[in-house]
């Protein structure tokens, strides 16, 4: 393992003075950069005066960039590579996906009004529960098993077929980002679904979402559906969807994220369509008595 990095008291970088202010953990170390950083762009600023203004920023004050040392009298090393001041620059990304994980979780707080029975909207619980299990992984599956084998042409078989892939390559792909995002559910949820796997414990993307995006665009795609029904499809994604917010099982972004993801899964499937000529063994396998 390579040794810690020293600064010029031969303290390791990213810890901390004890009269500094900032925590190692949220980037302590970064200060001797972002001042270098302010010093070295800012025309006819000293390092002090730098200091000094890291300390007045509002962001310094929230806490959520800490900048230690601020005021302390101790000597600042010499410069750090360009590299390591470019790391720990507060990006205007970074304070951006701040704000936007802030407004997220206060926006699906205040959506989530039916969350439990005592919440404003607590007595619509129910009904948005039957809309969960409309969504689910389950009667999905089992319904898409059980057309496929009671279809007799070849046409329905094809498209069950690619059907049941869909909702597989769904349940993948939302399992492997829920493993490797791992967001927790909002805390106001009550964790009261039905059938769920130890991936579900995760909230982004909601699966939920996906599924009723992917479902609906692959059914105006292969059934022939009057308008009025198209329209029932499309609403029925879509209250879904916002009904994952509702019960509190999700913030607004997992829910966005859904769609997105959703939508972009039909291309996939639509890309890989499965045909008996493109996958004949397949067809062949499941037209064994
Ligand atoms: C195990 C199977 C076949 C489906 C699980 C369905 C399920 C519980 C998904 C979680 O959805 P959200 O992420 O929208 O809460």
């Amino acid at each position: 393992m390579q040794s810690p990095r020293r600064n010029a008291e031969g303290r390791p970088l990213g810890t901390c003075d004890p009269s500094s202010s900032g925590s190692p953990a949220h980037g302590g170390g970064s200060r001797f950069e972002f001042q270098s950083l302010l010093s070295s762009r800012v025309p006819g600023a000293d390092p002090t005066s730098a200091r000094l203004r890291a300390s007045e920023s509002p962001v310094h004050r929230r806490g959520s960039f800490p900048l230690a040392g601020a005021g302390s009298s101790q000597a600042l090393p010499p410069q750090l590579p360009e590299e390591d001041r470019i790391d720990l620059n507060p990006s205007f990304l970074g304070i951006a996906l701040r704000s936007l994980l802030a407004i997220d979780l206060w926006l699906s707080k205040k959506l989530g009004v039916c969350a439990g029975e005592s919440s404003s909207w607590g007595s619509m619980r129910p009904l948005m529960k039957l809309l969960e299990i409309s969504g689910h992984g389950i009667p999905w599956l089992l319904g898409t098993l059980y057309c496929l084998s009671r279809s007799d042409s070849w046409a329905g078989r094809e498209v069950l077929m690619n059907l049941l892939f869909a909702l597989l390559l769904d349940l993948l792909l939302v399992s492997l980002i829920k493993g490797l995002v791992r967001r927790r559910r909002p805390a106001h949820n009550q964790m009261d679904m039905f059938f769920t796997v130890s991936v579900d414990k995760y909230s982004f993307p909601s699966g939920h979402t996906t599924r009723a995006a992917l479902v609906s665009r692959f059914i105006l795609n292969h059934l022939v559906l009057a308008i009025p029904l198209r329209v029932l499809v499309v609403l029925w994604a879509f209250i879904l969807g916002l009904s994952r917010v509702m019960l509190g099982r999700h913030n607004v972004t997992d829910v966005a994220f859904g769609f997105f993801l959703g939508y972009m899964q039909y291309s996939i499937v639509d890309y890989c369509w499965l045909s008996p000529h493109t996958a004949p063994v397949l067809f062949v396998l499941w037209n064994q008595p």
